[in-house]
């Protein structure tokens, strides 16, 4: 398995804030979701590696090819959607086919009605006239109709009902199920993740905090509820976060601390990736 994606040591600073020596791969068929706290680098991430910002640092690497030199045909096979309407908003969605048919040489006309009635959106309307949502599903059914082979997304659930989420993650899960597309995906909603994502990657004031498999994640971290005195007597070593709280402590560990633990009344859980992402930001490491 190739990697579709690859990014290495990429740095950028603005004036209060700095994207610090991000590395990872998102490999062919695969998606990955990109989490972090409001102001953690998402969308500078996401910018960087559409070479819409100049980094400072590091390289990036998109099927291959350094993401400044993309060729045309490359070009052709990104698909990218924002939280907002990218698209002339006077158009309605005949016009828009008419319009991205002449841009795109792989444009698929049927696929674009298609999905256009699969996700529900209404054809007589012009964009500017459509639900936020709406607009944003017009974005990501242009992005998906030239076939590409990698999707970035930056937080384009949120503006979704959940049906309508139950509906595009579907997509997604088509989408790669070749194993040759892929998806970087950044979203709040962090149980979409944990429904279609193979990798996550955390960020958090710009710097990288992991880049990892999701069931590995999921299986590698415990949860756990317990009084203060229960706390004290656990080794500290397996402990990657923990917060007090009004009626205990809640942190996050290592599996491995399952073995050595021997007090009882501890009870183990299996973390969610916000629980894992919330600890993380906000605890005590
Ligand atoms: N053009 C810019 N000039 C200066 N600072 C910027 C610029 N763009 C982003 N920043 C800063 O970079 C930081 C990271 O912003 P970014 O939009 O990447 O975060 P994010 O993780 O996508 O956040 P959110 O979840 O709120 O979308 C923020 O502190 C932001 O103010």
């Amino acid at each position: 398995m190739s990697n579709i994606l690859e990014i290495n040591n990429v740095s950028k600073s603005y004036q209060n804030f700095m994207l610090q020596n991000v590395s990872f791969a998102l490999p062919e068929g695969c998606i990955m979701g990109l989490i972090g706290i409001n102001g953690a680098g998402k969308t500078t991430l996401i910018n960087s590696v559409l070479n819409l910002i100049r980094i400072d640092q590091g390289d990036i690497k998109i099927f291959g090819m350094e993401h400044g030199n993309l060729t045309t045909d490359a070009k052709e096979k990104l698909g990218v959607v924002y939280d907002e309407n990218c698209l002339p908003e006077g158009l309605n969605i005949k016009e828009i086919c008419n319009v991205f048919c002449r841009i795109y040489k792989s444009w698929d006309e049927k696929l674009y009605y298609s999905i256009i009635e699969k996700m529900e959106i209404p054809s007589s309307v012009s964009i500017g006239k459509m639900s936020r949502g709406n607009k944003i599903k017009v974005n990501l059914v242009v992005a998906l109709t030239h076939h590409p082979r990698l999707l970035i997304l930056d937080e384009i659930t949120a503006s979704l009902d959940p049906i309508m989420r139950n509906n595009v993650l579907a997509i997604f899960r088509e989408f790669v199920q070749d194993e040759k597309n892929s998806i970087l995906f950044s979203s709040h909603i962090t149980t979409d993740l944990e429904n279609v994502a193979d990798y996550i990657t955390f960020i958090d004031n710009g710097k990288l905090i992991f880049s990892m498999n999701k069931d590995s994640l999921l299986d590698d971290n415990l949860l756990i509820r317990c009084k203060e005195s229960e706390f004290a007597r656990l080794d500290k070593t397996f402990i990657t976060a923990y917060e007090n709280k009004p009626n205990g402590v809640i942190a996050l560990a290592s599996n491995q601390l399952k073995q050595y633990c021997l007090d009882e009344l501890i009870n183990f859980e299996e973390p969610t990736i916000e629980e894992i992402m919330l600890l993380i930001t906000k605890g005590v490491r």
